[in-house]
């Protein structure tokens, strides 16, 4: 064994330069896959990853070879990044190509999935933008649980063995990575021994706000769809909350708005009525981005993003993503925007990946990712805190009049509340269910029932209809099939906030922080752009301290971003029953 450290860096230094042949190679056959759903283009994807787990493999054999002893900090860090590769690491290639051809098919089940009326083969609709519209805007009981239901008989009940066969394949993976199973080797990506209880309190801190919402939602439900499917004592059936899986309830704001008559803070009609494209979209978000002084998006990205779906007939991957060619040139968002404020937010999320690639691709490529991965998901969003304001929103004409009052503001709030408290409940139990599932204590017996005990537990809803084994709900949500960990969402809608918080200071900004607009305050963007350009080359507390001052993750400052609208609820709910009762003897028509 070399224990020579120069001889460790130029290993690194060699693998850097493959690495940046191999990777891009292989993301330009899975983009063509994601955006041309065929049998041919999925066959290359599967066959080009099994090409790079090789590579990965290969690269792995050879760091293993080093002593480490006494290297320095950042060769043995990169060093380590090449030690763990997740399925890659598999020993057995049948296992590794089963498994990359079951998720390639429960990928492409999940994005060609639709739901057809009557059965006529001619008025189906798919997730995006049908299904979603209907789930937006319907206030028909029976019409959102035909699209509700349906989508799980499409989606949901047929993807339950190949996902109960990958989860055996993906626990093998992990155990090739000395990890016991793969919620365990997903939750080691956070360098945190006790994630699991970190998370567990932020969420108890932020249980009793979500308990306040419900409450209120609850109610103003009752008053729309009445006592025969509202208990004003239960849980809320699941498909009357405005999104497929009641993880956003921003479509409820005209049923729960505190103060109707007070001009709207949803952008929707305003993009419509201006005849918005997503192109524009995509270039307003740009423009708040190099306006901190941050970098814009390259030419490439113009060129070669998928900004909407296809009208000539190919099957895409519409769950909108960003993606790191790994060749510091390449970059691109894959996304079927449709014109509403919805898809104008989620433009800026995209973004704020795409911007995080640019800061970091001067890193060598095993440091090319977030601090930690609820670092990834929070850049867009922090910046969106800042765009949502009606403030800035009427600054750049996409709000034709604002008015400034406490009532407006609890409006606002209120909006602000129904995308980001709605969501936490959901953010945690989506990897609370995988992390059972993986480490055994959900068979695939339990699969249903353990999923609903969650959703009733943390979410307080229940199923519009009586749901069995026969089920398999949890695959109608896209990152069960895709494999996506779902932890760095609740961990970004968090941390978010605390990024927000400082970049506000950072600004000067000194009103309340729900009204802070870091629009082209160059002060923001740099002390976000510095900690960005880290990229995982330092453990995430560093990154932490270097936007926040300090190294934990709080609920403080989403609790102070909210705090107006926790008193006026308190004040509103006095006389309601907080929370919900158990398991229903109840049961909607
Ligand atoms: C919150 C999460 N965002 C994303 O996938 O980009 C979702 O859409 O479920
Ligand atoms: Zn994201």
């Amino acid at each position: 064994d070399n224990s020579n450290e120069t001889q460790a860096i130029m290993f690194l230094e060699e693998y850097n330069e493959r690495a940046q042949t191999v990777y891009p190679e292989s993301i330009e056959i899975s983009w063509t896959y994601n955006t041309d759903i065929t049998e041919a283009n999925q066959q290359a994807m599967i066959d080009s990853s099994l090409e790079v787990a090789q590579f990965a493999k290969d690269m792995q054999v050879q760091a293993q070879q080093f002593n480490r002893t006494g290297f320095s900090y950042d060769t043995n860090r990169q060093l380590e990044k090449l030690l763990y590769i997740g399925d890659a690491a598999m020993e057995d290639p049948d296992q590794l190509e089963e498994l990359n051809t079951l998720q390639a098919q429960m990928e492409t089940r999940y994005s060609t999935g639709e739901v057809c009326l009557n059965n006529s083969p001619d008025q189906c609709l798919e997730l995006e933008p049908g299904l979603t519209r209907i789930m937006a805007t319907s206030r028909n009981y029976d019409e959102l649980f035909w699209a509700w239901d349906g989508w799980r008989e499409a989606v949901g009940a047929p993807a339950r063995e190949d996902y109960r066969r990958y989860v055996e394949l993906k626990n093998i993976a992990a155990q090739a990575n000395d990890q016991p199973d793969c919620g365990a080797y997903w939750r080691s990506w956070y360098e945190t021994p006790d994630l699991q209880a970190q998370v567990e309190q932020l969420y108890n801190q932020l249980k009793p706000l979500y308990q306040q919402l419900h409450a209120y939602v609850r109610r103003k439900l009752y008053n729309v769809y009445g006592e025969d499917f509202i208990n004003l004592r239960g849980p809320i059936p699941a498909h009357i909350l405005g999104n497929m899986w009641a993880q956003s309830w921003t479509n409820l704001l005209d049923l729960v708005e505190p103060y109707p008559g007070k001009p709207t803070v949803d952008i929707t009609p305003s993009l419509v009525s201006k005849g918005y494209t997503p192109l524009q979209m995509f270039q307003v978000s740009d423009e708040f981005f190099t306006s901190l002084g941050l970098i814009e998006m390259p030419q490439e990205f113009w060129d070669k993003s998928m900004i909407e779906k296809p009208d000539d007939g190919r099957s895409v991957v519409c769950h909108a993503s960003a993606w790191d060619f790994y060749n510091q040139i390449d970059f691109r968002i894959k996304q079927c925007t449709d014109i509403t404020m919805d898809d104008f937010i989620t433009v800026h999320h995209e973004m704020g990946h795409v911007e995080y690639y640019l800061q970091y691709k001067e890193q060598p490529v095993v440091y090319r990712d977030g601090a930690n991965p609820g670092f990834h998901e929070a850049v867009g969003d922090v910046l969106a805190l800042s765009v949502s304001t009606p403030q800035h929103l009427y600054a750049v004409d996409l709000l034709d009049t604002v008015v400034e009052d406490d009532e407006a503001d609890i409006n606002y709030l209120m909006s602000m509340a129904l995308d980001k408290i709605a969501f936490l409940p959901f953010g945690y139990l989506m990897d609370l269910w995988r992390w059972g599932v993986f480490d055994g204590s959900t068979p695939s017996s339990k699969y249903n029932e353990d999923w609903w005990k969650l959703r009733l537990e943390y979410q307080g809803i229940i199923p519009p209809m009586e749901r069995n084994e026969g089920d398999f709900d949890p695959a109608a949500k896209y990152h069960i099939p895709a494999s996506v960990p779902y932890i760095r969402y609740f961990i970004s809608f968090v941390i978010q906030f605390q990024f927000h918080k400082s970049l506000c200071a950072a600004a000067g900004q000194e009103g309340p922080l729900y009204k802070c607009d870091i629009y082209q305050s160059e002060e923001a963007g740099t002390l976000l752009a510095d900690m960005l350009k880290f990229g995982s080359s330092r453990p995430w507390p560093e990154a932490m301290e270097a936007i926040t001052g300090q190294r934990e993750m709080s609920a403080v400052p989403l609790v102070e971003y909210f705090q107006p609208l926790i008193d006026w609820l308190e004040e509103q709910n006095k006389n309601e029953y907080i929370g919900w009762d158990g398991a229903p003897e109840w049961r909607p028509a």
